[in-house]
């Protein structure tokens, strides 16, 4: 077994893991895993603990517990962590004044697994030259940008934290869909932290929502259809639909009523009115808050 391989089958496995600042727990004991060849996108809100998590598992801070990414300890290992892991951060943090031959130099310098020919493949096919600036470019332009850069790093592991903060809706779509198309294989893992849940949502395998410091769920996405149903009910169903210990309820308009359910006979649910299986983002909202957005 090499220095990269894990024992286990897991490429991320965190147990305990907690983070303090002063009295206030960033992280609270959380345990979770990530099976390499997965899309996990780390779903929360405003300060439910995402870049603490990240910037653990990359080995920029501290922690308390076990966290083990390709079976290395990030407080010990971060060098080594770093051949196989690419990071970026937002899309839109690149300086203006910067030439795209800047940020090349730049990337090759920082990153041993990047591949500068491939990189200027793909700025070929997206007809970025190299002494344009980033102030003469597009958004779509600096997403091609991000997305060569990417896409020329040769890591098992990508983190992306809010890649598309600052994109419009067409944009963000253009850059989950190369990621998917021209990037991702099953030797890969991505991991991905996002308020924009609904547009992620069809690349991920693997959802984990983060809330207050804690995992509020770990699910891949293929088997959150057994566990999870939608109903919506008409006014007269509401009751009958409450005796069945809904997660959450949220009044419609016209009396009706949408309820998810967790673990509950979907054929007893039918009976009730439209089922179906929530989004993301729905789940979300009802793991969450108790009501569906
Ligand atoms: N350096 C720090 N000192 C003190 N508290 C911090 C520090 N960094 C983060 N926190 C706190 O830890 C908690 C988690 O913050 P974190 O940045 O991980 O949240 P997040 O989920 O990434 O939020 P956002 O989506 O807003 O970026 C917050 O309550 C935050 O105030």
């Amino acid at each position: 077994m090499n220095d990269l391989q894990t024992a286990s089958a897991d490429l991320i496995v965190g147990r305990g893991v907690t983070k303090r600042y002063k009295d206030r727990r960033a992280l609270d004991s959380i345990n979770f895993a990530i099976e390499p060849g997965r899309i996990v996108g780390l779903i929360g809100p405003n300060g439910a603990g995402k870049t603490t998590l990240l910037n653990s598992l990359l080995g920029l801070q501290d922690f308390e517990g076990d966290l083990r990414v390709f079976g290395l300890d990030p407080r010990t290992s971060r060098e080594q962590l770093m051949e196989n892991v690419c990071f970026i951060a937002d899309v839109a943090v690149l300086p203006r004044w910067i030439r795209t031959r800047q940020v090349i130099d730049y990337v090759e310098g920082v990153h041993p697994r990047f591949d500068r020919a491939k990189c200027l493949r793909f700025l070929d096919q997206a007809t970025i030259h190299q002494d344009m600036k980033v102030s003469e470019m597009s958004k779509g332009m600096i997403v091609q940008l991000h997305l060569a850069l990417v896409m020329a790093i040769d890591a098992r592991l990508l983190v992306l934290d809010e890649p598309t903060l600052g994109l419009d809706i067409l944009h963000r779509k253009q850059f989950y869909k190369r990621l998917l198309e021209d990037y991702f294989d099953e030797d890969k893992t991505i991991l991905i932290t996002t308020h924009q849940v609904e547009e992620v949502e069809s690349i991920l395998t693997d959802v984990i929502f983060i809330d207050h410091g804690r995992i509020a769920l770990q699910t891949p996405l293929d088997v959150m259809g057994d566990r999870y149903t939608q109903v919506l009910t008409s006014a007269d169903q509401v009751e009958a639909a409450r005796a069945l210990k809904p997660i959450s309820e949220q009044s419609m308009p016209f009396g009706k009523s949408i309820f998810v359910f967790d673990g509950a006979d979907r054929a007893a649910l039918a009976n009730l009115g439209e089922v179906r299986t929530p989004s993301v983002a729905d789940l979300f909202v009802a793991t969450l808050k108790g009501e569906v957005a």
